[in-house]
């Protein structure tokens, strides 16, 4: 039963770090979600595309619900995920590696919350209301960090992401106001699978490379194209992180994400 789980991004399609690689087709009261699971370092590990293995599903029509749900039917209890951003910071250029610690969710039209009362598809009918003051796992932060560090890599170990609905990029003026609200990336798919993993008490964390920078600080124009060759030409290293972080990942959990639901039900 895998207890790690890796969720791939934009340019992150195969668990190239994974052997014996097997598929598993979960079902969940939100659809049937593909997730391959394998060993790495002599124990079971699940990745799954977020965007589908060709890239075929936008970051607004993504099932967010049913892919974390999956991952949580499998056993899995820590989520590593990449996302492709755009910096509005001068400091993170691209080819950085930033560990998200905070995120503002701008998004529209997504599914939010596995809690819909007596319309929740499964037992758990439940009102919930769950703490996100740090949406990101202390634990699993401090293990992409650390493995960051240690490869000598061009990271920054805090971050503010800025999720956009999408799936067109922003304009200078929504750049400029994220940039007064404190945003240091934007991407688009943090949001709900941030919150979503935390509902279900499973510990999260993204570590976001910088692709380009945003609208109107970018010179050029904004090409998704641009986003997948730089995500190709860090492949390596993506997967040199992963590969380091899961050792500095403690197996034992001492973080609050296990408690999530605590408190949050008005139990
Ligand atoms: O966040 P990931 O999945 O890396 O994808 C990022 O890349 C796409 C834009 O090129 C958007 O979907 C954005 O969210
Ligand atoms: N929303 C958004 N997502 C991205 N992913 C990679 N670059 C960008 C960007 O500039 N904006």
């Amino acid at each position: 039963m895998p207890r790690i789980a890796i969720i791939g991004g934009s340019g992150v399609y195969d668990p190239k770090l994974l052997e014996n690689v097997r598929e598993e087709f979960v079902s969940t009261p939100y659809g049937k979600v593909r997730v391959k699971v394998g060993e790495y370092d002599g124990e079971e590990i699940a990745f799954l595309a977020r965007h589908g293995e060709g890239h075929s599903v936008p970051p607004h029509k993504i099932n967010y619900r049913a892919n974390i749900w999956a991952l949580h039917e499998l056993g899995v209890e820590r989520i590593l995920s990449t996302s492709a951003v755009g910096s509005l910071n001068e400091a993170m250029k691209p080819g950085d590696f930033v560990i998200l610690d905070q995120l503002m969710d701008f998004t529209k039209t997504r599914h939010y919350t596995f809690y819909d009362g007596d319309e929740s598809p499964h037992d758990r009918k439940f009102v919930a209301h769950v703490d996100f003051t740090d949406p990101y796992c202390p634990e699993l932060r401090k293990a992409l960090i650390t493995a960051a560090k240690e490869l000598g890599f061009s990271y920054h170990p805090t971050g503010t992401y800025a999720c956009m609905e999408g799936p067109r990029f922003e304009t200078r003026a929504e750049i400029r106001a994220l940039k007064i609200l404190g945003a240091d990336v934007v991407g688009m798919t943090q949001c709900p699978e941030a919150a979503l993993a935390r509902e279900l008490e499973m510990c999260y964390a993204s570590v976001a490379i910088v692709t380009n920078f945003a609208a109107g600080i970018s010179t050029q124009k904004l090409t998704h194209t641009e986003v997948v060759e730089l995500m190709a030409q860090k492949s390596e290293e993506i997967k040199y992180l992963l590969m380091k972080s899961i050792k500095y990942i403690p197996r034992e959990r001492h973080c609050g994400c296990k408690d999530a639901l605590k408190g949050a039900t008005g139990e």
